[in-house]
C-alpha cells in the first residue's frame, strides 16, 4: 500500500517529510518503483509514466486544483482534486489583481508609460461595475467575496446557480441574462467537454459592448483568435489571462505585444507542497476506512 508522488524534486523533499512524520510509505519518483504491484496511491500533475504499468493502483490525487490533464481515467480509478485552501487564495488574488488592473485601465497606463506619456484618463469607481463569474466554486466563491469587499456588484453563473450570499446567481440555462450584464467577465470555470471553446465570438457578442475579459480557468477554454477579433471591434475592451492554449505560449505569438492584452504564464497559483502532501494523507485514510466519497472526489460523470 505505496504512494508514489511525481513532481519536482523540491516537491518531493516537503512530501517525504509529512509522510514519514505519519510513517506512511512514499516514493518520489518512478525510477525507484521496485515493485509496481505495490503502488495503490498516485500524486501526480502529468505523469511521466503509464497508469497500466500500476497494477493495483485505486486512487489518483491531482495536485493542482484542475484535473481535466487526468481525463480519460481507466474506469476502475478514482480521481481527487487537492483542496489546498493556499492555491484557492492565490488565484483569488490574481483575480482581485486583474480585475483591478482591468478596471483602472493598466493596460492604457503600461502602454503610455513604455512611450513617457503622461496623461491621466478619468477614474472609474468599483461600484459602477459588475463583475460576472463563470464558475462559482471553490474559487470563485472566494474572489466574489473580495471583490465585493472593494464595492464591485458581483454575479455568479454555475451549473446549478446554489445562491451565494450578495452574489446575483444565474444557473446554467440563464447564459445570456448573465453575460448581457457582465462588464467584467471572469473566467473559473474546469475544463471539460462543455467548456472547452466557450470563450469564443457567440459569447463575446453577447456581452455589452466594451467589456473586460479575466481568465483563469484553462487555456483551450478561450479562443484566442475570437477574443483577438473582439478586441479589434471593440466589442472587448481589455482582456488578462493566466492561461492560454497552447502552453507556453509561442514566443511570437500576438497576444504577448497587444497593447490591450496582458499575459501572465500559468501564475495565478502555484501547490503549496505542504498543505498538498495533507490533503493526499486525508484521501489515503479516507480510502483506507472505505469511504463512500473520498475529499475532493471527482464525479467522472461531469469532469470536475
Ligand atoms: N490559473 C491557475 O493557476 C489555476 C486555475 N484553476 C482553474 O480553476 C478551476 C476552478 O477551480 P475550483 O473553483 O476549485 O473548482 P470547483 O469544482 O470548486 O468549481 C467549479 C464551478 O464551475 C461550475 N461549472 C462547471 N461546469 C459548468 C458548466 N458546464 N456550466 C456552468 N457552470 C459550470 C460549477 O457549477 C462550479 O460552480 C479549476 O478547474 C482550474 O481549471 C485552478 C487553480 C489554479
Ligand atoms: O491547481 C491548478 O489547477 C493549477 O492550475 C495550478 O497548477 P500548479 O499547482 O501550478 O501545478
Amino acid at each position: 500500500m505505496t504512494t508514489l508522488l511525481l513532481g519536482p524534486e523540491n516537491r518531493a523533499a516537503a512530501w517525504r517529510e509529512v509522510f514519514a512524520a505519519e510513517n506512511e510509505p512514499l516514493i518520489t519518483s518512478s525510477e525507484n518503483v521496485a515493485r509496481p504491484e505495490e503502488i495503490r496511491y498516485l500524486v501526480c500533475w502529468k505523469p511521466d509514466v503509464s497508469l497500466d504499468t500500476f497494477p493495483n493502483l485505486e486512487v489518483v490525487v491531482s495536485t493542482g486544483a484542475g484535473v481535466d490533464h487526468l481525463i480519460p481515467l481507466p474506469d476502475h480509478l478514482r480521481l481527487c482534486r487537492t483542496l489546498s485552501r493556499d492555491i484557492e487564495e492565490k488565484v483569488r488574488d490574481w483575480v482581485v489583481m486583474a480585475c483591478l488592473m482591468l478596471c483602472r485601465d493598466m493596460p492604457v497606463y503600461l502602454d503610455q508609460a513604455r512611450r513617457g506619456l503622461w496623461n491621466t484618463l478619468p477614474v472609474p469607481s468599483s461600484r459602477d461595475r459588475n463583475i460576472g463569474i463563470m464558475g462559482m466554486g471553490r474559487i470563485g466563491r472566494l474572489a466574489a467575496a473580495s471583490l465585493r469587499e472593494l464595492g464591485f456588484s458581483v454575479s455568479g453563473w454555475s451549473r446549478s446557480g446554489t445562491p451565494d450570499d450578495g452574489v446575483e446567481m444565474y444557473g446554467a440555462d440563464a447564459l445570456p441574462a448573465f453575460l448581457e450584464q457582465s462588464d467584467v467577465l471572469v473566467c473559473l470555470l474546469p475544463l471539460t467537454d462543455s467548456t472547452h471553446g466557450i470563450l469564443g465570438q457567440e459569447l463575446f457578442d453577447q456581452l455589452p459592448a466594451g467589456a473586460m475579459l479575466v481568465h483563469a480557468g484553462r487555456g483551450s477554454q478561450l479562443r484566442m483568435d475570437d477574443m483577438r477579433t473582439a478586441l479589434e471591434t471593440g466589442q472587448i475592451s481589455s482582456a488578462m489571462i493566466d492561461v492560454t492554449d497552447p502552453e507556453p505560449l509561442p514566443e511570437d505569438h500576438w497576444a504577448w505585444t497587444h497593447d490591450k492584452v496582458i499575459v501572465t504564464p500559468h501564475a495565478a497559483a502555484s501547490t503549496d507542497y505542504r498543505p498538498g502532501a495533507e490533503h493526499a494523507l486525508r484521501v489515503i485514510r479516507a480510502h483506507r476506512e472505505g469511504a463512500a466519497s473520498l475529499p475532493g472526489e471527482i464525479d467522472l460523470s461531469r469532469g470536475y
